[in-house]
């Protein structure tokens, strides 16, 4: 398949200056994202994740080097890039159709036809009957299902999914990747995960980063072979391959524990 390289970071540096001084979080780093591709970030505390996806999502310039999307450079947030977090963010008094559907509205798309992709979205990702529900009565995994629903509403190119599942028990967790993974490829999206859990690095990913601290570099990456990148993320987790890539992360990482700082914890 050809190639297309849908975002870059070239020589990404970024500085925070705050009444406390200047901090430099992140300093030279090159990354290409290809188009369809599911990329993770992974790292210890503090090694600037949140910093790359904030800049890719244009919520604020750097200090150094360039975010291009499609070629163009990133000089704000965009309709063409989604952003999933951690929390759900719903608004308690809209019906989950409705939360669903604030980014069309945000964006001036609320027609028929948006509203249609909403519904066809909710039936995807298990919500059909939640529609004119709120959220209150929805449980935190069917909550960032209609989190989801939002993102995806306004047919971004690409997906940033700071954490979106650490919140969750385990066993939703586990379904609900199962649930991104699917739906993103079917879509052609592209993807950019930041997450603590290496295990969900792996068996979401084709690609993993893994990035190193003071200031935040690229420190390597990993393919992740095709037996376990075109599985589903439960199916990957018990192929024989898993545990070895799993354990080439551990390894990468504790390297920078044993230079002083935490992984934010081992889970599989
Ligand atoms: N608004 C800010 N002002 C000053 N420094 C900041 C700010 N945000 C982040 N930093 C610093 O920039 C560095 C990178 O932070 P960032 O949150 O991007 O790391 P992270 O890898 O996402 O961390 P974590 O895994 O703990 O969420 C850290 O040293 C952090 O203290």
């Amino acid at each position: 398949m050809k190639q297309e390289t849908v975002l870059e970071l070239r020589q990404l540096t970024h500085v925070y200056v705050n009444d406390k001084g200047a901090s430099l979080a992140i300093e030279h780093i090159n990354l290409k994202v290809e188009r369809g591709e599911f990329v993770s970030l992974v790292g210890p505390s503090g090694c600037g994740k949140t910093t790359v996806l904030s800049l890719l999502a244009g919520l604020f310039p750097p200090t150094k080097g360039q975010v291009l999307l499609n070629g163009d450079q990133v000089s704000g947030p965009s309709s063409k890039v989604g952003y999933m977090l951690q929390q759900d963010y719903l608004f308690p008094w809209r019906s989950i159709k409705e939360n669903a559907a604030i980014g069309l509205e945000i964006n001036d798309r609320k027609t028929e036809k948006g509203l249609q992709y909403v519904d066809e979205l909710l039936e995807e990702l298990g919500l059909p009957d939640s529609a004119r529900k709120y959220p209150q009565e929805l449980s935190g995994g069917m909550r960032q299902r209609v989190a989801l629903a939002r993102t995806l509403a306004t047919e971004p190119e690409v997906l940033l999914l700071d954490e979106p599942f650490s919140a969750l028990d385990l066993h939703i967790k586990l379904q609900l990747e199962d649930l991104v993974h699917q739906t993103l490829k079917r879509l052609g999206k592209t993807a950019v995960l930041v997450t603590h859990d290496l295990a969900e690095a792996v068996a979401m990913s084709d690609r993993v980063i893994v990035l190193g601290r003071n200031p935040g570099y690229i420190r390597s990456e990993l393919a992740i072979p095709d037996e376990i990148r075109l599985a589903s993320p439960m199916t990957a987790r018990k192929l024989s391959g898993f545990q070895g890539l799993f354990e080439r992360l551990w390894t990468e990482l504790d390297r920078d524990d044993n230079e002083g700082g935490s992984t934010g914890g081992r889970s599989q």
